[in-house]
């Protein structure tokens, strides 16, 4: 990962005061919002306040922009709009390659992400994230629970088996996946419940709502003081043993091999890259 995906905020396109503010917040990525958070009477408007937003400064922060669908009147021209001058652009509930192809033709350049969140796009997931031109995956679990007919529970039960297929789906084909948005904004401590068990899955980061959800992510998707001490003890202890002729180390008391050591470099690299965006 060359960038850090920790904390990706949606800003609604047609909220000019918050696009203002996201620049100076500590956010790794934004997502500007053409689709559900914008009314369909706002969704005009909000392309121009956008194209002027996305001529500020926003620092080392990555501003994807999602449009609409190609099923709506408005997500051809929002394509054709910011086909260029974003990092990437972000496409709504797609369920299949196809639906990356079509927006291809009209942004030839910028990198796309897809909205994984129907249920045909978990089973197509391999596929999908295969497309030569995708970059990163977000869960939209919203609507994945509405096309589910699922009931939300802490555990994320009914979600489990999507959120899987899209992250084997991800790391087989080298792409970015941040998890699904945390719809209570004002529970901090179910946040960071959820933060801490798509981490534990793999996620590179969350999706957030709300400012004050940033942080949270950045503390559950950083590795902890505790892991890059471990990292930079094992990497030390392999390089002692690979120059004893041994291809195996025990740091507290647990073996480490190579491929732990890879997992060690990428645990540094992780830290360092999150230095380098706040210095
Ligand atoms: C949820 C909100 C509607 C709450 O808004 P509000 O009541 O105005 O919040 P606050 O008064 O607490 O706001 C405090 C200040 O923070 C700014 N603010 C609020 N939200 C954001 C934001 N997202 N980015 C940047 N800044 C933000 C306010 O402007 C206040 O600033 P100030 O006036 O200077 O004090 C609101 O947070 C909101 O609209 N959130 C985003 C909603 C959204 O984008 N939804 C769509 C994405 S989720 C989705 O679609 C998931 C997916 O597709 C799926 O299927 O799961
Ligand atoms: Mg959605």
């Amino acid at each position: 990962m060359s960038r850090p995906y920790r904390s990706v905020l949606y800003i609604p396109a047609a909220n000019q005061r918050a696009m203002e503010k996201a620049r100076t917040l500590a956010a790794d990525a934004i997502i500007f919002d053409l689709e559900d958070a914008v009314a369909p009477a706002e969704k005009p408007g909000a392309r121009d306040l956008l194209k002027a937003a996305l001529a500020q400064d926003y620092g080392g922060r990555a501003r994807i922009v999602r449009i609409n669908g190609f099923d709506t009147e408005w997500g051809r021209d929002d394509a054709a709009a910011f086909a260029t001058g974003a990092d990437a652009v972000l496409v709504p509930k797609v369920s299949r390659p196809e639906d990356l192809d079509a927006v291809t033709a009209i942004v030839p350049d910028t990198p796309l992400w897809a909205m994984m969140e129907t249920a045909l796009g978990m089973l197509n997931a391999a596929a999908i994230a295969a497309h030569p031109r995708l970059q990163g995956m977000v869960m939209g679990t919203n609507d994945l629970a509405k096309e589910l007919g699922s009931r939300n529970r802490p555990d994320r039960l009914a979600m489990q088996a999507g959120l899987g297929l899209c992250l084997l789906a991800a790391r087989a084909h080298g792409r970015v996946i941040v998890d699904g948005v945390f719809n209570a904004f004002k529970d901090a401590e179910g946040l960071r419940a959820e933060c801490e068990q798509g981490r534990d899955m793999g996620f590179d980061g969350k999706t957030l709502i709300h400012p004050a959800q940033l942080d949270i992510a950045n503390a559950a998707f950083a590795p902890s003081e505790a892991e890059v001490d471990l990292s930079r003890r094992q990497i030390e202890a392999y390089e002692a043993a690979i120059a004893e002729g041994k291809a195996v180390a025990v740091v507290d008391g647990r073996i480490v091999e190579n491929l732990h050591v890879e997992t060690a470099r990428r645990t540094l690299a992780k830290a360092q890259a999150i230095a380098a965006l706040a210095g």
